[in-house]
């Protein structure tokens, strides 16, 4: 067999431990040294004198076996469950895993509530999923990624001469999600004007093209989900109050990773098991540090930025198990624990600089009006903290 043979199919079988068996004179050969090293899990020369070959044998098949019955027990824990791909055994999760079944088998609009990268989208696909709605579309909409111009023939589709540019009919997003579930992330971030035309969809589940007065119905559940405060909106004047009401008639709200710190080792070894196929770490779980330093960090990008720490590890380690800082964890948590009263308010108020600008999409005078402070006092601060790009 050649070596793009074996490595294919060692590859392809993820959950199998193989073993190699070769003459010694292979062993001299480095690609064949560095296969076995990186996608073997024992190898043995031949031949094989016949008693030792088989205790030989006999204990790796032992060891892979107890290796495996360690693994299996964090798989099937008593408190590790899944929802529609969710993973979770804190009480929090287990409340979300509880409301999703409940909320699912309603037809009313849902508001997810949450920071960043806590699973607000996997909890609207879960929702999709359990609903009578599950045979229809699932369609996803980043208002804030969308460019103001572009948003309400987005959402709403245009006719054909609608705006210049417009040279063919375009069916929007909540026309496509008829029959199923339209996902609206970031609803915070939806301009005012839009927040009215959404609102009459809401109410009266119809919709007009862009360049057309011909309203037809649609039958979308509406799915948002906000990691700002819409209520602080609604008394800023940025967000429509009648339509905050309507679509938060269901409300889930989502914890950080940090407040469900039982989450972060499951949340670890399942994100382990799944990246741990797509490449070649010889990492076999996580040191006992790397577990310590991620339940004290703080996970500011929460779930997603646990995946991304998890799949850098894997890339950037080479040892068997993860270290804190392979995970980029030692020098975060490296710093000195005892803080002058000055030092904290600083820490404090970067912290809320960066949250503030981070929830506005970098828009200063929204920055400034949920940090309560005026655009000439946000501009000093940033300057001061070195934030402005
Ligand atoms: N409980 C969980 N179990 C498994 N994977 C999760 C869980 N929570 C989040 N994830 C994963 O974390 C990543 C971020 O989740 P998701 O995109 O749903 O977050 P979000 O709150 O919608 O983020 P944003 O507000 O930035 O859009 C995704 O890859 C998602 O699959």
């Amino acid at each position: 067999m050649q070596y793009d043979q074996v490595q294919h199919l060692v590859n392809d079988t993820p959950h199998t431990n193989w073993i190699a068996l070769l003459h010694k004179p292979s062993l001299d050969h480095p690609t064949i040294r560095k296969l076995i090293h990186d996608l073997f899990y024992d190898y043995h020369t031949l031949p094989l004198p016949e008693v030792e070959s088989v205790t030989r044998l006999q204990s790796t098949l032992g060891h892979a076996y107890g290796i495996e019955v360690l693994d299996t027990p964090l798989a099937k824990a008593e408190h590790y469950e899944l929802e529609c791909q969710m993973v979770g055994g804190s009480e929090a999760i287990l409340n979300i895993f509880g409301q999703i079944r409940k909320v699912a088998a309603t037809d009313a609009p849902v508001l997810i509530t949450g920071e960043s990268g806590t699973g607000k989208e996997l909890i609207a696909q879960a929702l999709h999923i359990r609903s009578d709605r599950s045979r229809g579309p699932f369609i996803p909409v980043n208002c804030g990624a969308l460019p103001d111009t572009l948003i309400h023939s987005e959402l709403f589709g245009h006719e054909k001469g609608a705006f210049t540019g417009a040279h063919r009919q375009n069916i929007g997003r909540i026309e496509s999600a008829n029959n199923g579930t339209i996902f609206l992330d970031e609803v915070g971030d939806l301009p005012l004007e839009l927040q009215t035309y959404l609102l009459r969809f809401l109410q009266e589940k119809t919709i007009e093209r862009l360049g057309s007065s011909k309203t037809f119905g649609v039958n979308a559940r509406v799915i948002a989900a906000t990691h700002v405060n819409l209520a602080e909106m609604v008394t800023q004047g940025a967000f429509r109050e009648d339509l905050y009401f309507r679509l938060n008639v269901l409300n889930i709200q989502v914890p950080a990773l940090r407040e469900r710190v039982e989450d972060i080792p499951l949340l670890a070894q399942y994100f382990f098991q799944h990246l741990k196929q797509e490449g070649n770490s010889p990492a076999r779980g996580f040191s006992r540090d790397a577990l310590e330093y991620m339940s004290q960090y703080h996970w500011p990008g929460n779930v997603r930025e646990l995946i991304n720490r998890i799949r850098r590890a894997l890339v950037m380690g080479e040892h068997k198990l993860i270290t804190a800082e392979d995970l980029g964890l030692e020098e975060q948590l490296a710093a000195p624990l005892i803080y002058t009263l000055e030092e904290v308010r600083s820490r404090a108020e970067k912290d809320m600089l960066q949250k503030g600008m981070l929830a506005s999409g970098n828009n200063i005078t929204k920055a400034a009006l949920s940090l309560g402070v005026s655009r000439v006092t946000l501009y000093n601060l940033l300057d001061k903290h070195h934030l402005r790009r």
